[in-house]
């Protein structure tokens, strides 16, 4: 399904999904956007902007609203999937099997693995990701951005690339689905991280210091789930983190900076991944006994077990080595 094809199924209309269906049919290609509540897909559709989620940006003629998950992936080869993490399971869960599947949102499978694991144990044989630097209210906008889809499936990843590739959004193709997965996985961990220092004011030094060790963090753990080091230095990971961890638009990193001024992180109900990220990869990490303290610091802080204080005490203390 490409522009010359049926309608592109946009599943979940949070700010991302809007972001993409805007951009998907300013490109020229017809999108179906779905809506979990009928009451929300009804006023979206009459009022033709995603106040809640998106404001400010509206919705091109050919994006359709729907709350009928049936007749939006009607037809269609894949859809993209791109509901908070933790909606993911259930959303599968009422998805036809020989639709493709373009998972899109940034965290973890509810036992701590890989959506797209999840989604092959589920029945789905086409399946891929997409992951990259990129804030949706810049691509609701139309500034420039590039992204990574990933698959196993060359075909998938290709027709993606074709349906979300526009002027002004630059869609690459990999094949390394762990690396581009699970860096913007564990970039949400970092820019909380981020986001404490700022909070604390602990300086510019400080935040190169702990997004550099981040990043280390990072290709660490995509090895170690069979990704390659490369694809943790490219768009996905590297480009990513850049991104989120110096954004005024990141909800990760501002989460960061409201934690670590004593304050409950108030997002109006949008999602922060790297909270649920970093529970879930703190106990994966102590269970298979690999290191990665910026995740434990995050966890611990974010979990009210230790001040910043001690966060910022457990990463500056451990014992001297090389870098
Ligand atoms: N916002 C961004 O800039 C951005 C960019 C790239 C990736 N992402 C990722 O995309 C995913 C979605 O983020 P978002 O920014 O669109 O979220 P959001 O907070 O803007 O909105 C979440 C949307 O999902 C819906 N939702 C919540 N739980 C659901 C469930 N269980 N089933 C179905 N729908 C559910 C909500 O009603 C809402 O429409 C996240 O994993 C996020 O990390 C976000
Ligand atoms: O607002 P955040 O922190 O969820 O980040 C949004 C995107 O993932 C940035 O690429």
């Amino acid at each position: 399904m490409t522009r010359d094809g049926a309608a592109l199924p946009v599943l979940g209309a949070g700010g991302w999904g809007t972001a993409l269906a805007v951009s998907a049919a300013r490109g020229g290609q017809a999108v179906r956007l779905w809506a979990r509540r009928p009451e929300f897909a009804a006023r979206l559709s009459r009022e033709r902007v995603n106040a809640e989620y998106l404001p400010g940006v509206a919705l091109p003629d050919d994006v359709e609203v729907t709350a009928d998950l049936g007749a939006a992936v009607a037809g269609a080869e894949f859809a993209l999937v791109v509901v908070p993490s933790v909606g993911v399971p259930d959303l599968l869960a009422d998805l036809p099997r020989d639709l493709g599947v373009v998972l899109c949102a940034k965290g973890l499978a509810p036992d701590g693995g890989r959506l797209t694991d999840l989604a092959h144990e589920l029945g789905f044989k086409r399946v891929a990701v997409l992951s990259g630097p990129n804030h949706a209210e810049e691509v609701g906008r139309g500034l420039p951005a590039a992204t990574v889809v990933a698959s196993a499936d060359e075909a998938l990843a290709l027709g993606v690339q074709r349906a979300l590739i526009t002027p002004t959004l630059r869609v690459y193709t990999s094949a390394d689905v762990v690396g581009v997965e699970l860096g913007g996985v564990l970039k949400n961990v970092i820019a909380l991280a981020a986001g404490m220092v700022d909070g604390l004011g602990l300086g510019d030094n400080a935040k190169a210091a702990l997004t550099t060790r981040g990043l280390r963090e990072m290709v660490r753990y995509v090895v170690s789930q069979g990704g390659a080091d490369d694809t943790v230095y490219g768009l996905s990971g590297l480009g990513d983190l850049i991104a989120t961890a110096t954004s005024r638009h990141s909800r990760n990193r501002a989460a960061g900076e409201a934690i670590a001024r004593g304050e409950h992180p108030g997002q109006g109900g949008k999602v922060v991944e790297g909270l649920r990220t970093a529970d879930l990869l703190d106990s994966w990490a102590t269970a298979h006994g690999v290191d990665l303290p910026i995740v434990r610091a995050v966890h611990r802080v974010t979990a009210r077990e230790w001040t910043p204080a001690r966060g910022v005490a457990h990463l500056m203390e451990r014992e001297a080595k090389p870098e």
